[in-house]
């Protein structure tokens, strides 16, 4: 492979970031060239402009304004251009490249992706709520702008995959570790705080994913990400615990064969899987799957009393294109209050429950699917605004 490969990335300084930057600077035989086209960050200034400068990467784009002239100089003399706010995140996505990795925090991601998007690149999505909220409409502006889209998130990416034969697919199973308090009582997480949720036992990730994963919002969004992103009905996903995150999802055919991938609980192998498609490439450093060592897997249901919030994402995908977007706009608030320990943790589903059945209920009349991106920004506007008063009252 001698081909040059441009790559962008949005949420350069992030753990997805990180893991993805490490890839790009692989040395190794039989792996593509890359050049690094743009870089973003929310306000980690001095660590992006060091990642730019050490990528030689042609632009640099931090989201948040006060850190602008920071960011210009940082780089000054650098030759790589920079911007900021989101027209300069935007801008960083609009820029030509082969591969945009989307790797932003939740529906901040939309805009910059959806930009991705129209200039026709494959999309590594790492990013699940900017699918989850914008969902057909999202696949339809891939189609129209033939966009790739290629999962990353470990779940899809493993089905991704496996998945050769869309028409004899029985079921997706999700797998899901279960959390930091898999084997909590609930008054145990009642009590729980921002440190102990966000101690993921198998993957290390920003924080709101991890909380996410604590609640089980996390299988909840990637049940919607799975359905969107695979055409399937949410009826034909399953999720199934599966503490040590060896087996990353699997499909089941109608002939009674069930595919599945496996691999160490590293983001390395879906990033490097995204950025070689359609083919493969070496991963030196990263540890292999040794089963004889590990011994056992293990499976289990998963305990709806306790995490609510698969449920939440079934009731969701019956209620409507528009429900999907209301709980990841309200969970997001949930997550950040809890972080600043405002609510409970138990709370951050009980919000987003309660949200969902008051959109659905009389006081909003039939709410209807989105017909444009804007109808979705507004709707998740107003999910955040009563979101956060729901918190405050
Ligand atoms: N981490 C993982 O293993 C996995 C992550 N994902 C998904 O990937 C995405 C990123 O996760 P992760 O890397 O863990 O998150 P991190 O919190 O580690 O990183 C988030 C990145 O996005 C930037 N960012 C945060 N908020 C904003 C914003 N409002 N506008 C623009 N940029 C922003 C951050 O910049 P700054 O540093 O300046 O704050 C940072 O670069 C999420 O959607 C997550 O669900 C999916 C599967 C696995
Ligand atoms: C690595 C990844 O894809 C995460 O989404 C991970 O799956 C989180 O673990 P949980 O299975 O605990 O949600
Ligand atoms: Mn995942």
């Amino acid at each position: 492979m001698s081909e040059q490969v441009k790559v962008s990335l949005l949420g350069a300084t992030g753990s997805i970031g990180s893991s993805t930057i490490s890839i790009l600077k692989q040395n190794c035989a039989d792996m593509p060239e890359f050049k690094v086209v743009s870089l973003t960050a929310q306000n980690s200034v001095q660590e992006l402009a060091k990642l730019a400068i050490e990528t030689n990467a042609e632009f640099a784009a931090i989201g948040n304004e006060n850190k602008y002239q920071e960011l210009k100089d940082l780089l000054a003399g650098t030759g790589i251009e920079c911007a900021s706010g989101e027209t300069g995140l935007v801008d960083a996505a609009a820029r030509q490249c082969d591969t945009l990795v989307s790797a932003i925090t939740g529906a901040a991601a939309l805009r910059p992706t959806l930009e991705g998007i129209k200039q026709g690149a494959k999309i590594a999505l790492a990013n699940k709520e900017s699918i989850v909220c914008a969902g057909v409409l999202f696949l339809s502006e891939a189609k129209k702008y033939n966009a790739t889209l290629l999962p990353v998130d470990s779940e899809h990416n493993a089905i991704f995959q496996v998945l050769d034969n869309h028409k004899r697919v029985e079921k997706l199973i999700l797998t899901a570790s279960g959390g930091p308090f898999r084997t909590s009582t609930i008054d145990e997480m009642r009590e729980a705080t921002p440190e102990q949720a966000i101690s993921h036992p198998n993957w290390s990730m920003g924080a709101k994913i991890s909380v996410d994963s604590a609640t089980m919002m996390n299988k909840s969004l990637e049940l919607i990400e799975a359905s969107y992103l695979f055409n399937t009905p949410e009826e034909k996903i399953d999720v199934l615990i599966h503490p040590q995150s060896i087996v990353h999802s699997l499909v089941s055919y109608d002939d009674g064969s069930v595919l599945a991938q496996l691999g160490m609980p590293d983001m390395r192998t879906p990033i490097s899987y995204a950025l070689a498609w359609p083919n493969r490439m070496p991963v030196p450093g990263l540890e292999r799957l040794d089963l004889g060592r590990i011994g056992s897997l293990s499976f289990e249901t998963p305990d709806d009393a306790r995490f609510p919030a698969v449920s939440l994402a079934r009731k969701a995908l019956t209620l409507g294109a528009w429900a999907p977007n209301v709980i990841n706009a309200v969970n997001e608030i949930a997550v950040d209050a809890f972080l600043n320990n405002v609510i409970g943790f138990m709370d951050i589903t009980r919000t987003t429950e309660k949200l969902l059945d008051r959109f659905a209920s009389d006081e909003f009349g039939a709410m209807t699917d989105p017909n444009s991106f804007d109808d979705v920004f507004e709707l998740d506007g107003l999910a955040r605004k009563l979101a956060l008063e729901a918190i405050k009252a």
